[in-house]
């Protein structure tokens, strides 16, 4: 049986829930279930602190995990990314009080406030800045107003907290993140039954992922124009044409990156494409 680490609250929590369902396995009802086994799928879900998830799957107790890319880094365990999963967006950087800072060189001698202490020390000693990290577990926005620090480096997502702070970013991001699915370091060659169960799961995901990122479109289009349609719409292999009873036309099938949708169906129109229809794709393996 399969053994994968769910984040129990927080930012990851909901989403990562909900992606498992559409990938079609059963997912708690009650937020204080610490197990579920999905015994259709024959899996066992453990739903656990994200930022202990890493520890987990790096000391290969549990063979997979969902988590953030900041916490797997920050974390420093025998574990690696195998599929980024598209939700919960974050960058990591630094952050001080309007005006006080414009680049990381000024960071020497500093005090930094984080909870990703592993991350900063990694990110400052690359660039040869002495700084003293002071290690906070959350709220770290208020720890230079209350003097404890000079400068935070931070999770920023829409900014929102930062301005509420006084505080503006400064430097290069240290980090992109995102939610990822994880496994133990070097566990390729995992016993084949749980390689093989991982494949699936993996499988199953990236259905998620490109059922939300793609839509099908359908037009009809004159039968000379369809190679200018088809470099409209490439598809992921190549689009489906078939006939239609006018032998003049043809109609023509494809998958389109959602986000441009509008834009293809107005190229697709402007070209002479009629009967633009456009639907969501529910479930699919490519
Ligand atoms: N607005 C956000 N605040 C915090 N983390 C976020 C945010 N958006 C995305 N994330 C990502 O979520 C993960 C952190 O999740 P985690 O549950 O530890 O933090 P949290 O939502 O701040 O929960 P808590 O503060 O209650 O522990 C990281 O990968 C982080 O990049
Ligand atoms: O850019 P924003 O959209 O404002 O989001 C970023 C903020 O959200 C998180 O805090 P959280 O609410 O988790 O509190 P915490 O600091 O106690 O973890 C994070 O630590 C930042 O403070
Ligand atoms: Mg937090």
């Amino acid at each position: 049986m399969l053994r994968v680490a769910v984040p129990n609250k927080g930012s990851l929590s909901e989403a990562a829930s909900a992606m498992l369902s559409e990938a079609g396995y059963r997912q708690r009802r009650d937020s204080r279930e610490l197990v579920m086994v999905d015994p259709d799928n024959d899996i066992e879900f453990f739903f656990l602190r994200p930022r202990d998830i890493a520890v987990y799957v790096g000391q290969g107790t549990l063979d997979v995990g969902i988590t953030g890319r900041d916490l797997l880094l920050d974390a420093k365990v025998e574990a690696e990314e195998l599929l980024p999963l598209g939700f919960a967006p974050s960058t990591f950087r630094f952050a001080g009080p309007v005006g006080d800072f414009s680049g990381v060189e000024q960071l020497e001698g500093k005090r930094l406030a984080t909870s990703y202490d592993g991350l900063l020390r990694d990110y400052l000693a690359e660039r040869g800045v002495n700084a003293t990290v002071v290690r906070l577990d959350g709220a770290v926005e208020s720890s230079v107003r209350l003097g404890v620090a000079d400068a935070i480096a931070d999770v920023v997502e829409t900014g929102n907290t930062l301005k509420a702070a006084g505080m503006e970013i400064f430097g290069e991001p240290i980090l992109k993140s995102e939610a990822v699915l994880i496994r133990r370091s070097g566990s390729g060659g995992a016993a084949n039954g749980t390689a093989k169960e991982i494949d699936i799961l993996i499988r199953r995901l990236q259905g998620v992922l490109v059922a939300r990122q793609y839509v099908l479109m359908d037009y009809d289009i004159r039968k000379d124009l369809v190679e200018d349609a088809a470099s409209l719409t490439p598809g992921l292999e190549s689009p489906t044409v078939s006939p239609l009873r006018d032998s003049e036309w043809v109609a023509v099938r494809s998958m389109v990156p959602k986000k441009e949708t509008n834009r293809i169906m107005d190229e697709l129109y402007d070209l002479g494409a009629r009967a633009i229809l456009v639907s969501s794709i529910h479930a699919c393996r490519i």
